[in-house]
């Protein structure tokens, strides 16, 4: 590995109280956030939810309408974004077709005056850490969708920057190659040593990658955390149904959570009252799918579909200690 790994980590992000208004609209409400240097930090949220303005904020491609956003504390909110120490990686890697590989990664490089040799040196660095040395004189088109993507990223991090700042850059892979990119992506941000904020629609992608969950909803942070923090102790009913993976009930005192593998099928007259309404089968078992008079929908994971038919009314159960009680929706 060509890249010096035991550097101190960089990339300390906060936001203070940061505001972004478009007219009447406001996509961003006082937001309070802290990323420690060399966190692989998820923004995840259903559209409209503030994600890829906190992220242009952050680039410099938006000002705040209020409040401040640091990078390895100098405050950079009104900072051109070439000057920064952040580097953005676009859901469309948008490389330049008639460029090579390594004319490509070394745009930014020759755009800041840097001589030819030099600036060579640099991009094919860069290349040999995303494992694309022998593509060099490729053009993009001569690449696959991943060999793309790769390039794309050696370019942003050419620049050296302290926080690589990444919009949906899976999203337009396919299944297989999104999964091993998804790794790859883990790996340099852990060799760099520096923060990578991704904004992510996907909550597996958002688990499976971040040191710093992030959910958002409507210009606010609804929880943040580690991925286990978020999944065992979902704080709303909206945290608990956008990460998936448990069955909310409203009962007298308040709402819970429960995971769907910690939820139980009980006869009828025991526990929560549901309805089958279908079982399928998930390869490592079965998911069988309830709803209650009210419709609220429920998912119980189990090992068997052995006596359930859809239509038959049975008995949700589960152990004291996997329920999470929720805190009211605002
Ligand atoms: N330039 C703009 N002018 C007006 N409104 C905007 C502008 N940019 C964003 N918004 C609004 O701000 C809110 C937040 O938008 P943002 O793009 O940050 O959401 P997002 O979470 O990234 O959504 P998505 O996942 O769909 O990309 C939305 O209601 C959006 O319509």
């Amino acid at each position: 590995m060509s890249v010096a790994t035991l550097q101190r980590p960089r990339g300390a992000v906060e936001f203070i109280g940061a505001s972004k208004r478009f007219g009447a609209a406001t996509a961003l409400e006082a937001l309070d956030l802290r990323i420690a240097a060399g966190t692989y930090c998820c923004l995840l949220g259903p559209s409209g939810c503030g994600k890829t303005t906190t992220l242009r904020l952050l680039a410099g491609h938006e000002t705040p309408s209020s409040g401040d956003i640091l990078l390895d504390n100098q405050d950079i909110t009104r900072a051109p974004p070439a000057q920064r120490g952040t580097a953005m990686m676009f859901q469309s890697y948008a490389l330049f077709p008639h460029l090579s590989c390594l004319d490509n990664v070394a745009f930014s490089l020759r755009m800041k005056g840097m001589p030819k040799a030099e600036r060579h040196g640099r991009a094919m660095e860069m290349l040999r850490l995303v494992e694309m040395a022998p593509y060099a004189e490729r053009l993009p088109a001569q690449l696959s969708g991943g060999q793309q993507q790769r390039v794309a990223l050696a370019r942003a991090l050419v620049t050296n920057p302290a926080a690589l700042l990444l919009d949906e850059p899976l999203s337009a892979l396919d299944p297989f190659l999104r999964g091993r990119v998804r790794a790859e992506l883990k790996r340099f941000q852990r060799e760099l040593g520096i923060t990578f904020v991704h904004v992510t629609h996907s909550q597996d992608e958002a688990m499976a990658l971040a040191d710093l969950v992030v959910l958002m909803r409507a210009g606010r942070i609804e929880q943040m955390g580690t991925p286990f923090e978020v999944f065992d102790s979902p704080r709303t009913a909206f945290v608990a149904r956008f990460i998936g993976g448990h069955n909310v009930f409203p009962l007298e005192g308040g709402s819970i959570a429960v995971r769907t593998d910690r939820t139980r099928i009980l006869p009828l007259g025991q526990g929560y009252p549901a309805t089958v309404r279908g079982v399928e089968y998930m390869g490592t078992g079965f998911a069988v799918t309830l709803a209650d008079a009210a419709g609220e929908e429920f998912t119980v994971l189990r090992e068997t579909e052995e006596g359930l038919a859809a239509g038959e009314t049975v008995g949700l159960s589960w152990d004291a200690r996997d329920m999470r009680p929720l805190a009211a929706d605002a």
